[in-house]
Parts: structure tokens; sequence; C-alpha cells
């Protein structure tokens, strides 16, 4: 069964929201601390509670920061707690902190005890975030200091982020588009439009659409722009849907509208089956080797044809030869069409388009009594068919002496997915 992770970002998006989004929907708060005490990051600690936004209730993440003389270790605890839970910080300008670039980011990140998909997901996101922030200051990357993102709020919201979605076990996400206000915000740089440059630069980059409404204020930041373009795997919602959960996370302003990131996790019915157009690029020749031919259909294939070829056929003159087919995508025909002359003899490339219908998959490890095994589960319809990677039999074959029907077989009607 697909689950794919909606965000229903109708008041923009932001780190805490999706933090509390994704905690409501279930994501395991323990995981959650003990990845952010592995980060060994001292001056803060979190607040879980609950809050009212336009009288819907929403899971209410904060991070708070400690004075910078109190070199406590970051520790979290529940909002029943006597600390007031119920203000906020206004992040990056009544207080100093550690301006970090990418590299500082990453060697914090580099010490969470998680996953390297985990890592490289927070990663991602932190990227993102230090692309725009180039553009918009005209800086190379490597001199971007990051302001409000470097201050440990950010951080723990980003990696957060990353354990939390790491946690739900969503493969897919859906963004809806950002709903945004209008206006000037103050921070670091001093008071910018809203939206403000990064975030305009990460929506322009990664195609976020953004929907501008009469609401005064920012409703989207660059931390939450960020994460939604390193999560958007999909851009529509399947055709059919089953809500299996929603979580609420509660954004810190007030507007006239609740101030909420709704977050889903859907349940796929029924998937409509994506059209593409392709190209095919044909040749055919009469006077190059077997090697050759074999060598430009690897080239081919690394440069990222979806398939290569070989036919053999009789061409004029009565000559034995090969017509070398090339399945590609339009972006990629200029490559295909130079790789074509370079690696075979030919001198001619006929194309045409074609349109061709695939059936959503997804890659899926099994667990089996040889060990692991990828397969590729596809959904036609109402049904879903698993077919075995051929890498993953082959090795086991390899391995365990078996032969590739029982190897293959096995792997096929094996239910339990890691
Ligand atoms: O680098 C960052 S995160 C940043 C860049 C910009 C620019 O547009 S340039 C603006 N801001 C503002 O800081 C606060 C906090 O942002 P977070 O993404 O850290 O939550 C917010 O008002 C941003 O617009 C930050
Ligand atoms: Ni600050």
């Amino acid at each position: 069964m697909k689950k794919i992770l909606y965000l229903e970002c109708n008041s923009g998006i932001s780190g805490d929201m999706t933090v509390g989004a994704l905690l409501d929907l279930g994501a395991d708060r323990e995981v959650l601390i003990k990845a952010l005490d592995s980060l060994n990051v001292n001056g803060y600690h979190l607040h879980f509670g609950r809050a009212k936004k336009c009288g819907i209730d929403a899971f209410d993440f904060q991070v708070h920061l400690e004075d910078e003389h109190d070199n406590m270790s970051g520790h979290s605890h529940d909002a029943e707690h006597s600390h007031d839970a119920g203000h906020s910080h206004d992040v990056g300008h009544s207080h100093s902190h550690p301006h970090r670039n990418l590299q500082d980011i990453y060697e914090i990140i580099d010490r969470l005890e998680a996953g390297d998909h985990v890592k490289n997901m927070a990663k991602r996101m932190f990227e993102i975030v230090a692309e725009a922030e180039s553009k918009a200051h005209a800086l190379p990357i490597s001199q971007v200091h990051f302001h409000e993102v470097g201050a440990i709020d950010s951080i723990v919201d980003i990696i957060s982020a990353a354990v939390c979605i790491d946690n739900l076990g969503v493969t897919e996400v859906v963004v809806s588009p950002l709903s945004e206000g209008f206006g000037n915000v103050r921070c670091q740089h001093g008071v910018i439009p809203v939206p403000v440059p990064a975030t305009v630069n990460i929506a322009s980059q990664y195609g976020l659409k953004l929907r501008f409404t009469d609401t005064m204020g920012e409703m989207v930041t660059p931390t939450g722009a960020a994460i939604a373009a390193a999560l958007n795997t999909r851009t529509n919602l399947p055709e059919t849907f089953r809500i299996l959960k929603t979580g609420m996370g509660a954004g810190k302003k007030d507007f006239k509208h609740a101030n909420v990131l709704r977050a889903m996790i859907l349940e796929v019915l029924r998937e409509e089956e994506p059209e593409e157009t392709m190209w095919v690029l044909e040749a055919n020749i009469d006077d190059c080797s077997g090697e050759m031919l074999g060598y430009a259909m690897e080239t081919l294939l690394e440069a990222g044809a979806a398939d290569v070829w070989n036919t053999p056929i009789y061409m004029k003159k009565n000559r034995p030869a090969y017509m070398i087919s090339v399945l590609c995508k339009q972006k990629d025909l200029m490559t295909m069409e130079e790789l074509m002359f370079l690696q075979t003899t030919t001198i001619g490339v006929r194309r045409y388009q074609v349109e061709r219908t695939i059936l959503g998959r997804e890659k899926k490890l099994i667990k089996t009594e040889w060990g692991e095994a990828e397969v590729k589960v596809c959904f036609w319809k109402e049904r879903t068919f698993c077919y075995p990677e051929y890498e993953s039999v082959r090795s086991i074959c390899k391995q365990t002496g078996m032969d590739f029907q029982t190897v293959y077989d096995t792997i096929r009607h094996t239910t339990e997915i890691l």
C-alpha cells in the first residue's frame, strides 16, 4: 500500500509548523529527542504543547533559546511544565548567535545518530537555503554565513523535520501551493519585503507555487520553503485516496485565519497513469563492429537514455546490419544524438516522438530468508504488481548457489516489506 504525505500550506510553512504537524501525525517524540541529544548542541530546550489557532487545536512545537551565558545542554520538557510555553522568540534580532557557514552546519549534522538518508535530507534542506541566500546577497555559497538559519532553533527545526519524516516512513510527499502574505518583515538584514528574497529564490528554483493572499505578514519562511522544496517528490495528489491521519502544526503568529500547517497521510486508492512524450532516435549501421555498438549502448545508457536496443536488419545493397534505437526524454535529445555520432559510425540519425504510459512505481526492500532484496512495486488500476530487481536476484543466486527461478519466485511472493 502506497502512503503519501500531503502538506497543505494554506497558511504558508515554517520549520516549527512542519515539525509540529509531523509530531501531531504520530512521529515519535522520544526518537526525536534522542536524535537531537546526539547532536550535542547546547543552549536550547524544547516545548511540546498544544495551541488553539482560531479555535483549531494544533501541535505547538517550540525551540526555546537559552541565554548565551547559560551553557546548559539541550533538554526537553512538556508544555505542562512550569516553564512558559506560550511566548515565542523573535528569532535573529534581539540577541547574537554564532554565524555558521554550510560546512559548520554539515559538521553538526554529521554528529546525528541517524541513518545517512536522514543526514542527507537535512543537509539538502540547508543547502537549499544556502543557495537562496547566496543568490539574494550575490555571494558565493562558501561565503554565505547563516544568520537566522544558523541559529540553534533553525538547526533544530530542520533536523527535526528530517528525523520525523523518516520516523513516519513516508516515501512520497506532495506540497500544496504555499499561501503567502504581504508587507515587510524585520530580520537580521533589516526590513525586507514579503515574500522575502530567500523564499522567492527557493520557490523559483524548485518550482514551488506561491499563492498570494491579503494577509499582512510573512507566512512562508526560507526554512519552511527549503523543507518543502527538499521533501516535494511529486506534483499531484493521486486521483482518489483515503485520509489515514491528519496532523496540525501551529504557527507562532496570529492571523485572521487559522495559522496552521495541515499534514495528512494518504493511502492511494487509484493512481492516474502518467502519460509522457518521449523521443526515439534511430540509425541503420552496416560498418560498425559489435564491440563499438556495445560500447555505444553503454555510454548512451549512462548518459540517461531510457532504453537502447540493437535490431539485426538487412539494409540497402542487401547488407546485414544493425538498427540502433535510443529511447530518451526531450531534454536528453541533443546529448543522445551527439553520442550516436561520436560512438558509432553513423552519418545520420532519424528521430520521432512517441507517447508512452508508465505505471506508478516504488522501489522497496523485501526481507527474504537469504537477506534483503530490492523489488519494484507497480500500481495499475486497483492492482499492484511486485517485480524483483535483477541485481538482487543475481546476487542471492551467487551467494547461495540457488537457481534463478526459485529465488525470483520466492522474492515475488514475499510480502514482508522492510
Ligand atoms: O537565511 C535566512 S534563513 C533568511 C534569509 C532571508 C532573506 O530573505 S535574504 C530572510 N530571513 C528572515 O529571517 C526570519 C527567520 O527565518 P527562518 O527561515 O530561519 O525561520 C524570517 O523572517 C525570514 O524571512 C532569513
Ligand atoms: Ni537570535
